[in-house]
C-alpha cells in the first residue's frame, strides 16, 4: 500500500473480501454494476453473512451460488435512484424560434424532451440510511449522464447545465447546483461522480463555470453571493491539493488521495496492476490510473510518458500526476475570475482584488509555462523530464475558452491558432475534432471525439473575436450538430462520444460500450443552436437550395421571355 486509506471507508464498495471475490469471479460483466447495488441489510450484518457463506462453500463457491447470495443480500443497482419530472420542463423554450433549419428544430425539439428521461432525485431512505449504498445523498433533483452512468457526474453537469439553461430550466439548474455546494460543505470538494467510491478524486472543477452560466441567464445574483464561500472553498481545495511549483510558478495537477484499485473498475485495474513486480509500482499505477480518471480524460495517451519521454505506450505508461494539463489551470484561471465577479456583487472589494490577483498569477504561470510559441498554442508540460509535451489535445485551446490569454495579443494568438490548424489539418475532420492523433484503443483517443471538446474549441476560438477563427466556429459547429443530428436520425440515439473520421458515426473503444442518452452530448448540441441556430443548416438543405436557385433561374429565365 502507498499508506493511503482506500476510495472509500465502505468495506462492501471500496475494499475488502467481498468486493474482491465478486470481481474476481467476473460475476458481472461490468464491474461498476456490484459497486451500483443497494444493500438489503446493513453493512456489518451483510460482511459477517458473507464470511459465513464463504466458510460453508470451503472458499470456494460457484459462480451461480455466488450470483443467488448477492441477489438475496443486495437490490438491483439504481434502486436508489427514482425518475423525476422536473416541474420547470418547458415544452417550447422561446431559443427554438431562433433556429431557422426546420431540421434543426425538430432536433432541438427532441432534444429538449429527452431532459425528462435523464432527470432523477435519491429516494428519501437513503438520508436515513446512507450507508446501504453507495449513493452520495443530494436534497434536489439532477441530470444524470446516462448510459452506465446513473448518478451525477461532475464535469458533464457543466454541459448539461447549459443545454438546460437555454431550455429555460432554471430551477433544475438551481437544484444541481445547490446540490454540489452541499457536497462542498460536507466533503470539502466535489468527487468525480455522484457515489462514495468516487470520494477520493474531483474532475475538472467547473462549478464556477456552472454558476457563473447560470448566473448570466437569471440574475440571480442573490444565489451566487450566498454561496461564494464554498466557491471559494473548492478553489482553495485544488490550490492547497493539487498544485506543484513549476520554473517559479504554481500549477495544478490531476491527483488521487487513495491506494487500491478503482472500485468501480477493480476487475480492469487489478488485472493489469497483477502485471506490476513490486507492490510500490502496483500502489504507482493505481494513482496513476485514478489521476486519470480525475481528469475525466479516461483514458488517453495524453497521460502516457513512456522511457524515452513520449506520449506512446500503454496503461502502464500513465504518469497522469507528472503532467501539467492546460485546461485545469485555465478553468482555476475561470474560477478566480468568477469567484472575484461575484466579491464584487456582495461590494466585498478586498476579496474581490484578491482573486483578481489570484487570476492573474495563473495567468502568467499558464502563458510563461504552458505557451508553445514553436506549436503556437499552449501544450501540457512533463515534470518527469522538464519539457513541454508536443501532442494535440483539444485542451489545448481551453485557455481561449476560459479567457485565459491577453487579450491585448488576440491577432498574434489568432494568426497562430489558426496556423496551427492548418498544420493538423483539423478542419478535415468530418465527424469533429478528434481527441488525439494517435489511436490506443482508449476511448480519449483518436479517433473518438467528445462533445466538451468540440465546445471548448468552438467557443474558445469565438472568444478571439478574429473573423477568421470566428468563421471556424461557426463551420465547425456545424458540423458537430450536423454529424450527431445524421446519427439521431439514422437511431434514435444520442451518444456519449462520437467518431472524427465519420459524419454521423458514434465512438467506442476503452473499458465499458459505448453509451447513449447523453447528456453532454445533448446539453452541447443545444448551446451550439442556440448561438448559432441562424447559421447553420442541416446536411442536405445545401444541395436543395441550390436546386431551389436552379429552378429560380430558369423560372426567371422563361419569364424574362414571355415578357
Ligand atoms: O467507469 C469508468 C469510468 O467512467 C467514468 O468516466 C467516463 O464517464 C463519465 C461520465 O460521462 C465522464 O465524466 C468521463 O469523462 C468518462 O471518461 C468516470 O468518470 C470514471 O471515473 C470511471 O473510472
Amino acid at each position: 500500500s502507498n499508506g493511503l486509506p482506500p476510495p472509500c471507508s465502505s468495506e462492501i464498495y471500496c475494499y475488502g473480501e467481498l468486493i474482491d471475490t465478486v470481481m474476481k469471479m467476473r460475476i458481472y460483466h461490468d464491474s461498476k454494476t456490484f459497486v451500483d447495488l443497494r444493500l438489503k441489510n446493513p453493512p456489518n450484518e451483510t460482511i459477517i453473512a458473507f464470511h459465513d457463506f464463504m466458510e460453508i462453500s470451503n472458499n470456494t463457491p460457484t459462480i451461480d451460488q455466488v450470483k443467488v447470495w448477492l441477489e438475496n443480500h443486495f437490490n438491483p443497482a439504481g434502486s436508489e435512484l427514482t425518475p423525476y419530472i422536473p416541474e420547470d420542463f418547458n415544452e417550447k423554450p422561446t431559443f427554438l424560434e431562433g433556429i431557422t433549419d426546420k431540421k434543426f428544430k425538430k432536433f432541438a425539439s427532441d432534444l429538449n424532451r429527452i431532459w425528462i428521461n435523464l432527470c432523477r432525485k435519491i429516494i428519501d431512505e437513503v438520508k436515513d440510511h446512507p450507508e446501504l449504498s453507495s449513493i452520495i445523498y443530494v436534497p434536489g433533483r439532477f441530470i444524470i449522464a446516462g448510459g452506465r452512468f446513473h448518478e451525477f457526474y461532475y464535469w458533464d453537469s457543466y454541459w448539461i447545465i447549459r443545454g438546460l439553461l437555454v431550455c429555460e430550466m432554471f430551477q433544475t439548474v438551481r437544484s444541481m447546483i445547490h446540490n454540489f455546494l452541499t457536497i462542498i460543505e460536507q466533503y470539502g470538494f466535489i468527487p468525480n461522480g455522484g457515489r462514495i467510491y468516487y470520494l477520493a478524486r474531483s474532475q475538472p472543477p467547473l462549478l464556477s463555470g456552472m454558476m457563473k452560466s447560470y448566473i448570466d441567464r437569471t440574475h440571480d445574483y442573490e444565489f451566487a453571493i450566498s454561496s461564494v464561500d464554498l466557491l471559494e472553498k473548492e478553489f482553495n481545495y485544488f490550490i492547497t491539493k493539487k498544485t506543484v511549483i513549476v520554473k517559479g510558478h504554481r500549477l495544478a495537477r490531476y491527483i488521487d488521495e487513495s491506494s487500491g484499485p478503482r472500485p468501480e473498475s477493480y476487475r480492469e485495474d487489478s488485472s493489469i496492476g497483477n502485471e506490476f513486480d513490486t507492490d510500490e509500482e502496483r500502489e504507482n499505477f493505481y494513482s496513476e490510473i485514478k489521476a486519470a480518471g480525475e481528469s475525466g480524460m479516461d483514458f488517453s495517451s495524453r497521460w502516457f510518458i513512456n522511457k524515452n519521454g513520449e506520449n506512446i505506450g500503454t496503461l502502464k505508461d500513465l504518469k497522469t500526476r507528472h503532467i501539467i494539463p492546460v485546461e485545469l489551470n485555465a478553468i482555476l484561471y475561470w474560477n478566480a475570475r468568477i469567484i472575484s465577479e461575484i466579491f464584487g456583487y456582495a461590494k466585498n472589494t478586498v476579496k474581490q482584488k484578491e482573486y483578481e490577483m489570484k487570476a492573474n498569477e495563473i495567468l502568467k504561470a499558464v502563458n510563461e509555462v504552458l505557451w508553445n510559441e514553436e506549436l503556437g498554442i499552449w501544450t501540457d508540460y512533463d515534470l518527469i523530464n522538464n519539457k513541454s509535451r508536443p501532442y494535440f489535445s483539444p485542451t489545448n485551446f481551453a485557455p481561449l475558452w476560459t479567457k485565459c490569454f491577453d487579450a491585448t495579443k488576440s491577432l498574434v494568438i489568432a494568426d497562430k491558432i489558426v496556423a496551427y490548424i492548418k498544420n493538423l489539418r483539423l478542419d478535415d475532420y468530418p465527424g469533429g475534432t478528434p481527441n488525439s492523433l494517435y489511436s490506443t484503443g482508449e476511448q480519449w483517443d483518436w479517433p473518438n471525439s467528445w462533445a466538451p471538446m468540440q465546445h471548448m474549441i468552438i467557443l474558445g476560438l469565438d472568444n478571439l473575436e478574429d473573423s477568421r477563427t470566428s468563421s471556424l466556429a461557426i463551420t465547425w459547429a456545424e458540423r458537430w450538430i450536423q454529424s450527431n443530428f445524421i446519427a439521431f436520425e439514422k437511431t434514435g440515439n444520442m451518444y456519449e462520444k462520437y467518431i472524427a473520421t465519420e459524419l454521423g458515426g458514434f465512438g467506442g473503444g476503452g473499458e465499458y460500450e459505448v453509451q447513449t442518452g447523453f447528456g453532454w452530448s445533448n446539453g452541447v448540441i443545444l448551446d451550439l443552436l442556440d448561438k448559432y441556430g441562424q447559421n447553420v443548416k442541416s446536411p442536405g438543405s445545401y444541395a436543395s437550395q441550390i436546386l431551389i436557385d436552379i429552378k429560380l433561374y430558369f423560372v426567371i429565365l422563361v419569364i424574362k421571355q414571355i415578357v
